[in-house]
């Protein structure tokens, strides 16, 4: 028994020496080096837990962002420095899905607009909607209500640069000096929303000199703010019917110049997107210039995305009186062969100077359309041309225009050019204008096309309302 003890604690003893002995490694002892291990491994392990522990915590804010986003920017839209990042970054896969108006997108947009039909939403419900949806944008800047107020001095009246339906758009100077146009929605049971996410939606992301650049957003409570590039030089229908004095400023050259800006800038929306963009208002108090003529489609406020998979949408008739297309009009079948339409309007209102629609000119005449075609067919294309352009344009190009007024105007949407076209027909100098601009037959005066529209459109069409009337329903 004692030999058994005694073997014990000389092996105990022998351990204990083995322990104490100095290694090669640095000739360290070995419990030092084993401690050293341990100790390594210990660090290693909680690393690895601290690691794993950071990563959860990750995961679960990056999911609950998408809904708390809403109400950390409306809390620190009170002008407190935000939480989030004033500059929002690239959009996700995860974001680019709830921007995305595909099919049940769209099917949700009809249904709001039925809601607004049926009976509205009360305003505190829009808001609630506004709450989830507002944060959804993968775009832009966003400001705060202090911010804009600071640039706008409190929403001075002098600082108001005009009123839509939809909002009153203030002139804006920001902290770091440059100048913005802020269009402030107006609060009308949740039409501040529904303008407000279309304009995210169709613009927030596109970049094209010829439409007004969406630099950012404002969203406190319910209140909603669009920021623009400030387009210094007005709006066209100000220069075409506003007081200019006896010649106007807009010479033959300047107008096609804005035509074809104009036609660039929905070219982009149409054919440069996907989702396309229709616009849904062109007119020209929706062309914005600048200093040097450059044309800029503002207004987004109605537009509709549709995917490459539609060859349209149906939806309820908006738009401006005497600019929306017949087809539209009459069934609701909306694609963007009616933005080409209301773009031929606007070209026979910049070449000719008229309104589309102008009640204190003689009946013959009230109806742009009716009025242009009857001199296209009777060979009085000359006299179409605005009165107060003192050089006349060479005649060519005269015809060119008329001719892609026309085209613009075709009953049949399918024949009507693509916007892309329209540019290269504008700017073309060989474009074939003389055989298709000439009447058939002598007999007939109004050329075939031209007749067709005549005998089947009857204006204005009695079921469209007047964008102010119907956005301010
Ligand atoms: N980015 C901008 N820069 C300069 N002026 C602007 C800008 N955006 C809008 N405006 C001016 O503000 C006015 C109001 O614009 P808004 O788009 O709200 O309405 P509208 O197009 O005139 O009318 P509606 O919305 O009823 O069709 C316009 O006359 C336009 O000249």
């Amino acid at each position: 028994m004692s030999s058994v003890v005694s073997d014990d604690s000389s092996s105990t003893n022998n351990a204990l020496h083995e322990l104490a002995n100095s290694t090669p490694f640095l000739g360290v002892k070995l419990y030092i080096l084993i401690c050293a291990f341990l100790l390594i491994l210990a660090v290693l392990l909680l690393l690895i837990f601290l690691c794993i522990r950071r990563n959860r915590n990750r995961n679960r804010t990056r999911s609950s962002t998408l809904t708390t986003k809403p109400k950390r920017l409306a809390k620190h839209s009170s002008g407190t420095i935000p939480l989030v990042s004033k500059e929002i970054v690239e959009v996700k896969a995860l974001d680019l899905d709830l921007l995305r108006i595909g099919d049940g997108d769209f099917r949700k947009e009809e249904d709001a607009e039925a809601e607004e039909i049926g009976g509205r939403k009360s305003s505190e419900e829009s808001d609630d909607v506004a709450v989830v949806e507002a944060p959804n944008i993968g775009w832009g800047r966003w400001y705060s209500l202090e911010e804009l107020t600071r640039a706008t001095r409190g929403f001075a009246d002098e600082n108001v640069i005009g009123e839509g339906g939809y909002g009153i758009v203030y002139r804006g100077v920001l902290q770091d000096g440059s100048v913005v146009a802020v269009k402030n929605l107006l609060n009308n049971k949740g039409q501040a929303e529904k303008e407000f996410k279309v304009e995210v939606e169709a613009i927030g992301k596109a970049k094209h000199k010829n439409l007004v650049g969406l630099v950012g957003y404002c969203a406190d409570g319910a209140q909603r703010m669009l920021v623009y590039e400030y387009v210094d030089n007005g709006n066209l229908e100000q220069w075409l019917h506003g007081e200019v004095g006896p010649v106007s400023p807009l010479t033959w050259d300047i107008r096609m110049k804005i035509a074809i800006g104009t036609a660039k800038g929905l070219a982009y929306l149409h054919e440069g997107l996907e989702p396309k963009v229709v616009h849904r208002d062109v007119k020209s108090s929706n062309i914005l210039l600048d200093k040097r003529w450059n044309a800029k489609v503002s207004d987004f406020g109605l537009a509709k995305l549709l995917g490459s998979e539609k060859s349209y949408v149906s939806t309820r008739v908006m738009g401006t009186f005497g600019y929306v297309s017949p087809e539209y009009a009459s069934t609701g079948m909306l694609n963007e062969g009616s933005d080409v339409y209301s773009f031929g309007i606007l070209l026979m209102e910049i070449i000719t100077g008229r309104s589309p629609i102008d009640y204190s000119r003689p009946p013959a005449e009230m109806n742009l359309v009716d009025w242009f075609k009857g001199m296209v067919a009777s060979r009085r294309g000359d006299e179409l041309v605005d009165p107060l352009i003192e050089i006349q344009p060479n005649p060519r190009s005269l015809k060119r225009a008329l001719l892609v007024c026309l085209r613009c105007i075709d009953m049949d949407v399918s024949k009507r050019p693509k916007m892309g076209q329209i540019v290269h027909m504008i700017e073309a100098d060989d474009f074939p204008f003389r055989s298709e601009l000439r009447p058939t037959r002598e007999k007939d005066p109004v050329p075939p096309r031209a007749a067709a529209f005549s005998s089947k459109i009857s204006y204005p069409p009695k079921h469209v309302e007047s964008t102010e009337r119907s956005r301010r329903r």
